[in-house]
């Protein structure tokens, strides 16, 4: 296995450049981070230059405070499409093979239909990388338009863009629905990235409900060889929680 340091929750003590380099020194083959926006796109690109790590991808704009992404949000297109706008700017400098665009909180036909056309634009836009969606647990983000892979499922059907994959966040995942490593085979095709976490408690991947050394083999046995985002909230120290690794 590999994995990508996901630079949103490790090394926040530091700068993102800065935690990239320790990222890289701690033995990471990539890193994936939230919103970096208040760090120059040419600093973390020098940053990965010499480090020779790839950035995975990175996430939309979330809004404004209290907000969780505006893609879902009816009447909000506008502000929709400039936050996709300015992560595939970001992406493009810092040469990141994804976005992942953020829905918001909202529910109904009408959230679902501003997600498809925002989903749309974005996958239209792409150039050539990645769009993700992410389930996300209804404890961490209650009211979070996208909850389950199988309702991603159906919004990668009906948007029917190759190029829009499933965020499969371990984590998420197993709170929500379980079943998680019969989901990875079957939605392997839709998979464009995958993370882990321990569960409830997200932190390293080493305890908690779900086996990680048995998705570790599993994900072997499909051929999943794209490093995984550790997205974990480290107890301490981030080189102290990676005995894991
Ligand atoms: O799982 C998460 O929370 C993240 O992957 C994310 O991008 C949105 O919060
Ligand atoms: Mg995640």
């Amino acid at each position: 296995m590999r994995f990508s340091a996901n630079l949103g929750f490790l090394w926040t003590e530091l700068p993102l450049p800065d935690a990239i380099r320790a990222a890289a020194a701690a033995g990471f083959q990539a890193v994936e981070c939230h919103w970096p926006y208040d760090v120059p796109a040419q600093e973390v690109a020098a940053a990965l230059r010499e480090t020779g790590l790839p950035m995975l991808g990175l996430n939309t704009r979330r809004g404004a405070a209290g907000e969780n992404g505006l893609s879902a949000l009816p009447g909000r297109g506008a502000e929709a499409r400039a936050a996709v706008d300015e992560a595939l700017a970001y992406a493009a400098a810092t040469d990141a093979g994804a976005v992942h665009v953020m829905a918001g909180f909202a529910e109904g036909p009408e959230a679902h239909a501003a997600f498809v056309e925002t989903l749309r634009y974005a996958c239209d836009r792409a150039d050539g990388r990645t769009i993700l969606i992410e389930p996300l647990n209804h404890y961490d983000a209650p009211g979070y338009f996208l909850r389950t892979t199988t309702q991603a499922e159906a919004i990668i059907a009906e948007v029917g863009a190759a190029n829009l994959k499933l965020m499969f966040d371990c984590y998420h995942v197993q709170l929500m629905e379980g079943d998680v490593t019969h989901r990875l085979e079957r939605l392997l095709g839709l998979i464009g990235h995958v993370q882990v976490a321990s569960v409830p408690d997200r932190g390293a991947p080493d305890h908690g409900e779900l086996h990680y050394p048995h998705v570790w083999e599993v994900l072997e046995r499909l051929g999943w060889d794209t490093p995984v985002g550790a997205e974990y909230r480290p107890v301490g120290p981030t080189e102290a929680t990676l005995g894991w690794m």
